[in-house]
């Protein structure tokens, strides 16, 4: 939650945000994207969390225990870390600075509270909320996933309501209903956004002064 000392940056890579309710679809886009997508990359984030069932360490997270994440956070390894469904998640600065100045394009997977955090650092942050279609459905993909226990479904669709609530602050809201017009919707938020980016670079160069068009 803490980012003193980091000034909002301008990278020549894009970043997108996508947070959600849980059970809304978002790893599950996020993925199908970077599949289609090679220029993307995703920053694996540390948590406090157990792993689920098929997870790895190092692909959907850096399963750490809270010590750990405690050291990082006093160390200052995170741009941003917030407390979830009673436990710690954090984006480290390793890796994604690199890759933004590199010129590469990194998606986000976190929570509303991260998202906000990561926009105030770079101002060019894309942030995409995905929606379920209805409550029903959210409660629906979250038991048919298998993956919680009973207890912990209900706290997520009691925070459901609060994060849902936080989409007026993102810059595109997206509702997953069927998944590929999801996808479709999701990859042209991506594809705008360097289109948009190609073309003020191409204004502040001097390019379109150049051919005498502006
Ligand atoms: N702020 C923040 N939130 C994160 C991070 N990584 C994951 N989250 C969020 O933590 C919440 C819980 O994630 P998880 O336990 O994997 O369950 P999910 O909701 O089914 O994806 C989700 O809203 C994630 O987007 C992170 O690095 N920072
Ligand atoms: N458009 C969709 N229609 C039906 N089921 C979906 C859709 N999108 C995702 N799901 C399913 O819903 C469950 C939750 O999806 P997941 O991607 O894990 O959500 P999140 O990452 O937001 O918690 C998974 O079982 C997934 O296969």
């Amino acid at each position: 939650m803490k980012n003193e000392g980091t000034q909002p940056m301008e990278t020549p890579g894009n970043l997108f945000v996508v947070a959600a309710p849980s059970g809304a679809g978002k790893s599950s886009l996020v993925k199908a994207l970077l599949e289609l997508d090679s220029h993307l990359q995703v920053s694996v984030s540390h948590t406090t969390r157990a792993p689920r069932g098929q997870e790895q360490n190092g692909r959907e997270y850096w399963f750490i225990r809270p010590d750990e994440f405690q050291s990082m956070i006093d160390r200052g390894d995170f741009f941003e870390w917030a407390e979830v469904h009673g436990n710690r998640y954090g984006t480290s600065r390793e890796g994604i600075e690199a890759r933004l100045m590199a010129g590469e394009d990194v998606v986000l997977e976190i929570d509303y509270q991260g998202a906000l955090q990561i926009k105030q650092m770079f101002v060019h942050a894309v942030l995409i909320f995905i929606l379920p279609p209805s409550w029903a459905e959210l409660e629906q993909r979250l038991r048919r996933r298998g993956e919680d226990h009973p207890d912990v479904i209900a706290q997520r669709l009691v925070n459901a309501r609060v994060e849902v609530a936080q989409a007026q602050h993102f810059d595109y809201v997206i509702i997953n209903g069927l998944f590929e017009t999801a996808l479709f919707d999701l990859k042209t938020v991506v594809h705008s956004q360097r289109l948009k980016y190609v073309a003020q670079r191409r204004v502040k160069s001097g390019v379109f002064a150049a051919l005498d068009l502006l």
